[in-house]
């Protein structure tokens, strides 16, 4: 899928341990409290800079013309915001992460391409420039350039290091796609969650997704998975889903919840730190 003997460049996906809903701003949108974390579940990006001010992304995703995918509109938005307007790039895409799944993999993408492309320009951008960018292309791309376990609040601009104990989990991918937007225009969504601002991993336990709820109501097929994993332990949706999750001891215990579950999952591992954490 990536052409060979070019750096590959990883774009990992999240999970929110913990989503609560706080408010609301004057514009609609919904003021959040969440930790989130990095796992080892990744898209996989090659990048090449070009000199004729061209971007290609040469992987189109079906359904999402080249101009709208969040890897061009990154490298778009970074070029504008640095003034190198003759920068060009080509991209590659070799996506694994699934699309709508409350994952983030295309605020991941993003990014990462930020991310590189900063580097592979010589932008000299500094990690606050790249979450001001970053925000205005989806509400999770700060976290994915903040590169560690956080307390995100606000719309996803505000982050805080949080301690998240070393686990592996569960993740079960039920046959649907969510409509963000929609989840949130519900009348019945719970908005007033009480605010706690401790970017403190115990203190905020039990954990819970304010979102769950009202999913589970509209598809019948999260309820299931989040019924199959139960079964297991305290599972839960990540972000807007449909994806469920379920934190498991270790590798051989989530291999055997996956073989018992009848909708496809797979077993991954927490990281402290994003992989390209050392370049941003
Ligand atoms: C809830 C989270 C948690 O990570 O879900 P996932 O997308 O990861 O599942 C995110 O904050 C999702 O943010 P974002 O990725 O920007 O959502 P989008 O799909 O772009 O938003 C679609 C629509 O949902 C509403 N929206 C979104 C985010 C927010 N904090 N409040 C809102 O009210 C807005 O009407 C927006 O136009
Ligand atoms: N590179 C990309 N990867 C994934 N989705 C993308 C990408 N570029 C644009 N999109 C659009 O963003 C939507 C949300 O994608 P994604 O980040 O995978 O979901 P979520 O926010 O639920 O984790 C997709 O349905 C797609 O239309």
């Amino acid at each position: 899928m990536l052409p060979e003997n070019l750096p590959v460049y990883p774009a990992p996906a999240k999970l929110n341990l913990d989503l609560r809903i706080v408010g609301r701003r004057a514009d609609g949108y919904h003021l959040l409290e969440s930790i989130f974390i990095l796992i080892d579940w990744c898209d996989r990006l090659a990048i090449v800079p070009r000199d004729d001010g061209q971007i290609v992304l040469h992987t189109p995703i079906d359904g999402v013309p080249p101009e709208q995918d969040l890897t061009v509109r990154a490298a778009c938005a970074l070029r504008q915001a640095a003034g190198c307007l003759n920068a060009g790039a080509d991209i590659w895409l070799d996506k694994h992460l699934p699309m709508g799944g409350g994952l983030g993999g295309g605020s991941s993408d993003a990014a990462t391409v930020l991310i590189v492309l900063n580097k592979l320009w010589n932008c000299g951008l500094d990690a606050p420039a790249l979450a001001q960018i970053g925000v205005k292309l989806g509400a999770d791309v700060p976290f994915f350039l903040f590169g560690e376990s956080a307390l995100v609040r606000g719309i996803g601009e505000q982050l805080e290091a949080v301690s998240v104990p070393e686990q592996w989990y569960v993740v079960a991918q039920p046959a649907c796609h969510v409509a963000t937007a929609a989840v949130f225009a519900h009348p019945d969504l719970p908005r007033n969650s009480p605010p706690n601002p401790a970017a403190d991993y115990a203190a905020r336990q039990p954990f819970r997704n304010d979102m769950q709820d009202i999913v589970c109501r509209q598809y019948p097929q999260v309820a299931e998975a989040l019924a199959q994993l139960s079964e297991h332990g305290e599972a839960r949706m990540t972000g807007s889903g449909a994806c469920v999750f379920l934190p498991v001891p270790n590798r051989e215990r989530g291999e055997a919840v996956c073989a018992a579950l009848s909708l496809p999952a797979r077993c991954v591992r927490g990281l402290a730190q994003h992989p390209l954490r050392e370049i941003i």
